[in-house]
């Protein structure tokens, strides 16, 4: 059974095919920068790479040409599309509808729309996805998996906002979380790691791409996670804002003159890494500016390192303790000098990291220093594996 796993992100697809009789990978790519300049489509196969440099503007685009690039006679894996069993998506926002992959259907396209404006980044995309492989691929069962499911775990103290609880049971206004598939993977490895029982552990998940989070894992559950209602909440991310006085809302708004839109537009599109530095979402760009002498680039850097170490504290006291801190996804696997800054100054809490051991990308290392109490880890996530097995199991049902 051969499955193709869609990984949309906010500028991204990560795809990958996959043999599910040995979980072999059969090809594995990755189109990036999504509507920035220099958008391209990485792609492996049997250890061969080579690259297609192309305007992609959107994930429309990327998603013809994952298919086309699949199926090309020459760069192509499988000589027509038939031979794909199945397709698994990531969906972002799954509401309160969902709390496991499903198979799609016309209901749940319809459920993914009407959350689309919780995740207004992320449900279009995904949802787009769905209906290119329909159109493209019309033959294969397709499942989705959603990032709010893991996070469903989360206690009521931690879930609920101090607002009039109306609006909870009116709107079902609460703190959802993102990202699960990737805490719950990095989480579950780093117990494998170290040897231990996932039960046994408190783990600090610090998922950090271009949008980012961090999960308080706690006995093997997710106990608290930074991003919220949205993908908005928490940490700066390459476009987003994340925490910020919810009454600078409504004060901009009067300022500029904007509307709810245009006010969601700034904060999820214009702000963050782009908007503090004035030069670009990506985390590669803002390292080159700052090494430059780039003022407003290098706050951006330490505004971002801040606020991922003020969480693994407030997560470490929520848990009443830590015993292992992981980081994961774009900036957390490869950013050598981010996660030096993150962990600075964590030694009161037993987190210390090992400069010569920090010096790694892309791999599953310890990079803690020799007889430091909270072990810390780099883990690549693999969401995209999560989502195969999901829709083995649920195609084969
Ligand atoms: N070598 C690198 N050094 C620093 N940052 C990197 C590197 N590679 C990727 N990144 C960062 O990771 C981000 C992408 O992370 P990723 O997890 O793929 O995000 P998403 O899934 O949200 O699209 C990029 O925007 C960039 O900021
Ligand atoms: C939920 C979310 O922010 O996803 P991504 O990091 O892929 O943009
Ligand atoms: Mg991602």
């Amino acid at each position: 059974m051969k499955v193709l796993v869609i990984n949309s992100g906010s500028s991204s697809i990560k795809y990958q095919l996959i043999n599910m009789e040995n979980e072999s990978v059969l090809a594995k790519g990755l189109v990036e920068r999504i509507g920035i300049e220099g958008s391209r489509l990485e792609q492996e196969v049997a250890g061969e790479e080579f690259e297609i440099e192309e305007e992609i503007a959107d994930h429309e685009v990327g998603m013809e040409l994952v298919i086309n690039t699949l199926t090309d006679d020459d760069k192509g894996v499988i000589s027509d599309v038939d031979e794909i069993n199945a397709v698994g998506h990531r969906v972002v926002h799954g509401g309160e509808y969902f709390d496991s992959s499903v198979i799609v259907d016309e209901d749940v396209k319809e459920k993914i729309k009407e959350s689309s404006n919780l995740a207004p980044l992320h449900n279009p995309a995904n949802l787009m996805g769905v209906e290119v492989c329909e159109e493209l691929i019309p033959e294969a069962p397709q499942v989705v998996t959603f990032d709010t499911a893991f996070h469903q775990s989360i206690p009521e103290q931690a879930y609920m906002y101090a607002l009039p609880y109306e609006y909870y049971e009116d709107y079902s206004v609460r703190r959802y979380g993102f990202h699960g598939t990737s805490h719950k993977f990095v989480a579950q490895r780093t117990a494998e790691e170290m040897g231990e029982d996932i039960e046994d552990l408190k783990i600090i998940t610090c998922h950090l791409g271009n949008g980012a989070s961090v999960a308080a894992v706690k006995n093997g559950k997710s106990y608290d996670t930074s991003m919220g209602l949205t993908p908005l909440e928490g940490l700066m991310m390459g476009t987003r804002c994340g925490d910020l006085d919810p009454a600078a809302v409504p004060f901009i708004m009067e300022k500029e003159d904007l509307s709810p839109q245009e006010m969601d537009e700034v904060m999820n599109n214009k702000s963050g890494f782009l908007g503090v530095s004035g030069i670009s979402s990506d985390t590669r760009d803002i390292e080159e500016a700052a090494e430059e002498g780039n003022e407003r680039a290098q706050l951006a850097l330490d505004m971002f390192a801040y606020r991922v170490r003020k969480y693994i504290g407030s997560y470490a006291a929520a848990m009443n303790g830590v015993d292992a801190v992981v980081f994961t996804a774009g900036i957390g696997e490869n950013a050598i000098a981010m996660r030096e800054d993150i962990c600075a100054d964590l030694d009161y809490l037993g987190i210390e990291i090992d400069e010569d051991k920090n010096d790694v990308r892309g791999e599953t290392q310890e990079i803690s220093s020799d007889g430091a109490e909270v072990k810390v880890f780099t883990i690549p996530t693999n969401e995209e594996l999560v989502i195969a097995r999901d829709t083995k199991e649920l195609v084969a049902e």
